[in-house]
């Protein structure tokens, strides 16, 4: 796939760096002392609650609302104090609002002064997004997928390496999302890109992204690679088995937490295949074997809702 110059290199590998950033409107707290960065080279998920601070903090990062502290820069410096800001960060924040009487076209022309780019860019990045066929169409006539492609489009315009997209799966179909995750993870994995995606539905970026930033109320309550919170999710197995000393024995041969409970025992680190070959394999007597993995989902909105049950880390 070769989608957009990967001679660009250069501009790629810049890291997203946000500290102690803090912005209070009246008596909400709405970013509350976040420090967390973004690598260049792989996709990273920015998620949340709604109200969770995410599209505050996106401003504050693009120059758009003044910190009260702390500091969010780019590459090591600060939005405002970029040159040529086209050419090194792309941002996508709320839905953009374009006007339906022009061309999508037509739209990129009049971003492609201030990216400093020539009309046969504009065209390029629509074929990139794969808005070509309809590059003469009226805005107006588009979808909501349309408009987040001719929104992708827009901050592609200067062949930023660093790439910040609000929800950028919002309105698109099941088609346009893998289309997206394909997308996204070419600019950070194959050219070196940051690629920093918010999005309020862990499931929605799961596919997509490499590392994770989970914040609730302002704060950060997570920051990993993404393979750290599937291991949270790790999958629970109850065994009903007379058993319990020969399964004791077998969880601390395997490595796998347990818990006697009545009738038997919880294993944890395992799955259900898993536990079944091993007590086979050891001969160990099972009346029952239930798979009780809490899921992905669920350890998010654990880690981002007080009122529920913290998860081990
Ligand atoms: N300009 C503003 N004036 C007053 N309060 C604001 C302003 N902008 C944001 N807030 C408040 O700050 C908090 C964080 O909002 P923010 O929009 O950053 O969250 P979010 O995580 O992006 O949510 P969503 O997923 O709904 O977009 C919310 O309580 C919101 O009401």
């Amino acid at each position: 796939m070769h989608l957009i110059s990967d001679e660009r290199a250069t501009v790629a590998g810049t890291a997203i760096e946000i500290k102690n950033l803090t912005k209070a409107f009246g008596a909400v707290r709405a970013v509350d002392d976040l420090t967390f960065t973004v690598r260049p080279g792989v996709v990273t998920g920015f998620l949340g609650p709604n109200g969770s601070g995410k599209t505050t903090t996106l401003r504050m990062l693009l120059g758009l609302v003044a910190p009260d502290s702390g500091s969010a820069t780019i590459g090591g410096r600060k939005y405002v104090d970029i040159d040529r800001p086209a050419s090194v960060v792309g941002a996508a924040l709320e839905a953009a609002s374009f006007h339906p009487g022009r061309s999508a076209l037509d739209h990129l022309r009049v971003f492609a002064p201030l990216a400093g780019v020539a009309d046969q860019r504009c065209k390029d990045v629509l074929e990139h997004v794969g808005l070509g066929p309809v590059s003469d169409r009226k805005v107006g006539g588009f979808s909501l997928g349309m408009r987040q492609r001719l929104g992708l489009a827009t901050t592609l315009l200067g062949d930023p390496g660093v790439l910040v997209l609000d929800e950028p799966s919002n309105g698109l179909d099941p088609e346009g999302i893998v289309w997206l995750r394909g997308f996204l993870r070419h600019l950070a994995h194959d050219q070196g890109r940051t690629v920093l995606v918010s999005s309020h539905v862990l499931g929605e970026v799961q596919a997509t992204v490499d590392d994770v930033v989970v914040i609730a109320g302002g704060r950060l309550v997570h920051e990993s690679p993404l393979q750290d919170l599937v291991a949270m999710a790790a999958d629970r197995v109850k065994v009903v088995t007379p058993d319990i000393d020969g399964f004791t024995r077998l969880a601390q041969s395997r490595g796998w937490q347990f818990e006697v409970v009545s009738g038997g025992l919880h294993l944890i680190g395992a799955g259900p295949a898993e536990v079944g070959a091993a007590a086979h394999a050891e001969r160990l007597e099972i009346h029952g074997l239930a798979g009780e993995g809490k899921g992905l989902e669920e350890v998010f909105l654990e880690l981002t809702d007080p009122n529920r049950s913290a998860v081990a880390a």
